[in-house]
């Protein structure tokens, strides 16, 4: 049985129709990739996985159970974690205060050593406010926060968008040790190197249909599916 199994998935806002019979599956351990330009569907296709987006049809089963029209919070208690674009962690608390407050409704943690020993940077500034944190920090910050529910899938919404090439570096490291530890990935990026670097499997999207679906390591060698679909 695989983690997610999704069928038919509609969702809209409003009265635009966004993804069309979107359908989709991981398997436990696997990254996999969503690729597609701007305005393409990715980033509804995480937040109706996660509850976000409320899907006007389809199903979304996760982990057996079918988990389309449930509230976020409720899809977060079974073992999701979406970690927004905009990052969204608490300026006003330190690193650390974040990441506890992140775990504390959880049925079971990482310990705050895993977390550091994952991202050392962020043990170093543990004391730091939210607001003091340079944006690759943020962005550790920001999944650290998702890590420490330990669940048994991460959502990644573009996370090294707008990041410097060493600090993307550090943080493709930082992931490919949590995959190689088994950890369950949805990865939606604009970085192909990146992206390819991480995933297993690639699913590309366009205008909200499900366009491609297949190893990354076949994607180098498609430059014309790279070319319709991505603009590369
Ligand atoms: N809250 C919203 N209300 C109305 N339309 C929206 C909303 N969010 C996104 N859209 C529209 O839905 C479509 C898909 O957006 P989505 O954010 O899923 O794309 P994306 O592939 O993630 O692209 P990007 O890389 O730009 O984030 C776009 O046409 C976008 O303008």
């Amino acid at each position: 049985m695989s983690l997610i199994e999704v069928n038919g998935l509609n969702s809209y806002y409003g009265d635009s129709h966004i993804l069309f019979d979107v359908a989709m599956h991981v398997e436990r351990h696997e990254v996999v990739a969503l690729l597609g330009r701007n305005g393409a569907g990715k980033s509804t296709t995480l937040k109706s996985l996660m509850g976000v987006v409320t899907p006007r049809s389809g199903s979304v089963k996760f982990d057996g159970i079918d988990i389309a029209g449930r509230r976020s919070h409720r899809i977060a208690q079974a073992g999701m974690q979406l970690v927004h674009e905009e990052r969204r962690i608490f300026g006003s608390l330190s690193v650390e205060e974040n990441i506890v407050l992140a775990g504390f409704t959880a049925p079971k943690r990482w310990p705050l050593d895993r977390i550091y020993e994952m991202f050392p940077r962020l043990k170093e500034r543990r004391n730091n406010r939210g607001t003091e944190l340079s944006g690759g920090e943020q962005q550790m910050l920001a999944i650290a926060r998702a890590l420490v529910r330990d669940p048994k899938i991460v959502l990644l919404d573009e996370p090294f968008e707008g990041l410097a090439p060493v600090i993307v570096h550090d943080l493709v490291k930082a992931c490919r040790e949590l995959a190689a530890a088994g950890q369950t990935i949805v990865l939606v990026e604009q970085n192909l190197a990146a992206t390819l670097a991480l995933a297993s499997r690639i699913y590309i999207i366009n205008n909200g249909h499900i366009v491609h679906e297949g190893p990354a390591q076949e994607l180098k060698a498609q430059p014309e599916l790279l070319q319709r679909y991505l603009g590369v």
